[in-house]
């Protein structure tokens, strides 16, 4: 199958784009595997599949794979590339997209600029809807992992987080504890692991281990993640610029049932083709 793709990044979370309205897209785990490639392939953390939409109030359907192939609810960077990337391409020229992903339907604003701004919804904290194994809904849980006890949130984007406080991100064990709290018994679809140093209740350091991708330069869903734990701990404040190895989000959040707002950059680096 010959493919036309865009690359494209949030803050160095990489995407394959494809518009899957222009041309007949079938992609299997495997073949997502194989684009996600950095060395036999074109390489990114993502693969986002642009699609017709399944209902009249729902502007594109919108489905995201992981590097390791698979298909999962959110992506908040992606879904300010996604934003630019159909208006690109002329798919639409409204400056409020309406999308449906696997996680419910989102809507997207594009702000002043080259800053993409992200209606991305109530966090959900209910363990079970997370889904987090709990008796009872909490600002932290504790958790033995890697020989010690952690104190965690747990909170769903759609996707699902587990985010701890952690006193420098240059030094956390992202790599050692990273996989260990993405993989635990604790949350049955597995998690994106958050890192976050409080600089002051306005900004915090943050470092992700995403599911299905290893730790990224930048993770959208887990910069509103960590928000959302950060306000229930009561060490931040509503509007948080958050620092990612990669560049800055602003998150604003109001708290309870509010919706998380995320606000930033989005870049195009080529567009190609690929025989797969
Ligand atoms: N790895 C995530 C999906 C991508 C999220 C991230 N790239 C973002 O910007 O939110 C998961 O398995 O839920």
């Amino acid at each position: 199958m010959r493919l036309r793709f865009t690359k494209m990044h949030g803050l160095g979370n990489d995407f394959v784009m494809i518009d899957a309205i222009s041309q007949r897209v079938r992609l299997t785990p495997e073949k997502v595997r194989q684009l996600a490639d950095r060395r036999f392939g074109v390489g990114c953390d993502q693969v986002l599949i642009v699609e017709e939409p399944t209902s009249p109030d729902v502007d594109f359907r919108y489905r995201i794979y992981n590097a390791d192939g698979s298909e999962v609810e959110n992506c908040g960077n992606g879904a300010r590339c996604f934003a630019n990337f159909v208006r690109e391409r002329k798919l639409t020229g409204k400056q409020s997209i309406v999308v449906q992903t696997a996680a419910g339907v989102m809507t997207l604003n594009i702000a002043d600029g080259d800053k993409v701004q992200v209606d991305m919804g109530a966090p959900v904290l209910v363990p079970a809807q997370v889904p987090f194994q709990a008796n009872e809904q909490a600002a932290t849980y504790a958790i033995e992992a890697d020989g010690q006890q952690w104190q965690v949130s747990a909170v769903s984007m759609g996707n699902p987080h587990c985010v701890l406080v952690v006193d420098d991100t240059e030094t956390a064990p992202v790599a050692t504890l990273g996989p260990v709290l993405e993989a635990h018994p604790s949350f049955p679809n597995k998690a994106n692991v958050g890192f976050m140093q409080i600089l002051s209740r306005r900004e915090i350091n943050l470092r992700v281990y995403e599911r299905g991708a290893g730790e990224t330069l930048a993770c959208g869903t887990g910069a509103c993640a960590a928000v959302v734990a950060g306000r229930l701990r009561d060490l931040l404040d509503s509007d948080v610029v958050v620092n990612l190895p990669g560049g800055s989000l602003t998150i604003q959040w109001q708290g309870g049932e509010h919706p998380v707002v995320m606000t930033g950059p989005t870049a195009h680096v080529f567009h190609g083709q690929i025989k797969i």
